[in-house]
């Protein structure tokens, strides 16, 4: 399925990744839901739902709802993880060895093919998923021989190295084709504008979720920012 590089909002694209977990969840107890019930457990409004849905073609039935291993299949391939997506993870220290160590972390639909760190005490080190961890410098070379040998296209990669060799980390990866990083640091990175990147930062998380604990009732706020 091709997208026409339009409308769809980063928040649209989040949220058909919580459609996917819920319906999984959903479907262990009904083969059919419908807007009204998604919405409910999404915490948010049918129209939403129906809107969201509706950006990606018509899937409801009038009055029926929703197929759930149906919208399962359609929202699984326009995340485009109904195959295996090759990554590479750049910076394994605790955050990049915490992430080859458990697979699971990644989900469905992505394989790592490539560790690389700039430490000459970890290159050449094997990886909890047996990859051998590869010299940076070599990342060019790597991402060329999967081209040329294997027709493996790596244009996606994790970044996680400390925050202060972020930026250079990641014009490095560009200019060796990638373009989507998953940014685990800190550091606003500025790339050109065809490069998608992707913030994850648990700090930033936790401190949004203690805002919420500690406002945590709807009066306590008095005005909204
Ligand atoms: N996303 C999160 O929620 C989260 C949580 C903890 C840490 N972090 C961030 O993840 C990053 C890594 O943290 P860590 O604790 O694993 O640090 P770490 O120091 O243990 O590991 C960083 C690794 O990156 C390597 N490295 C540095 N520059 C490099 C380069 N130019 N190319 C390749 N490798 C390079 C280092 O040799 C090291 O092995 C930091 O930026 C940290 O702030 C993010």
């Amino acid at each position: 399925m091709r997208l026409k590089k339009l409308e769809i909002s980063e928040r649209v694209v989040q949220r058909l990744t919580e459609y996917l977990s819920i319906l999984k969840e959903a479907r262990k107890q009904d083969s059919e839901i419908n807007s009204i019930e998604l919405a409910k457990i999404m915490n948010t409004t049918s129209a939403q739902v129906r809107k969201d849905l509706s950006t990606f073609g018509e899937f409801g039935v009038r009055g029926k709802g929703y197929d759930i291993d149906n919208l399962i299949e359609i929202i699984t391939r326009i995340l485009g993880i109904d195959k295996t997506n090759d990554v590479i993870i750049v910076g394994h220290g605790k955050m990049g060895e915490m992430l080859s160590s458990n697979l699971d972390v990644l989900g469905e639909g992505f394989k790592i093919i490539g560790i690389f760190d700039k430490d000459n005490d970890k290159i050449g080190k094997m990886a909890a998923n047996n990859l051998v961890v590869q010299d940076i410098r070599n990342i060019g070379e790597f991402i060329k021989n999967m081209k040329n040998d294997s027709n493996i296209k790596i244009n996606m990669a994790i970044l996680a190295v400390v925050k202060e060799q972020a930026q250079i980390a990641a014009e490095g990866l560009v200019k060796n084709g990638i373009s989507a990083i998953l940014n685990m640091t800190t550091c606003k990175l500025e790339l050109d504008k065809n490069v998608k990147v992707v913030d994850m930062d648990i700090s930033a998380k936790l401190q949004e979720l203690n805002f919420w604990r500690i406002n945590n009732t709807e009066n306590n706020i008095d005005e909204k920012i």
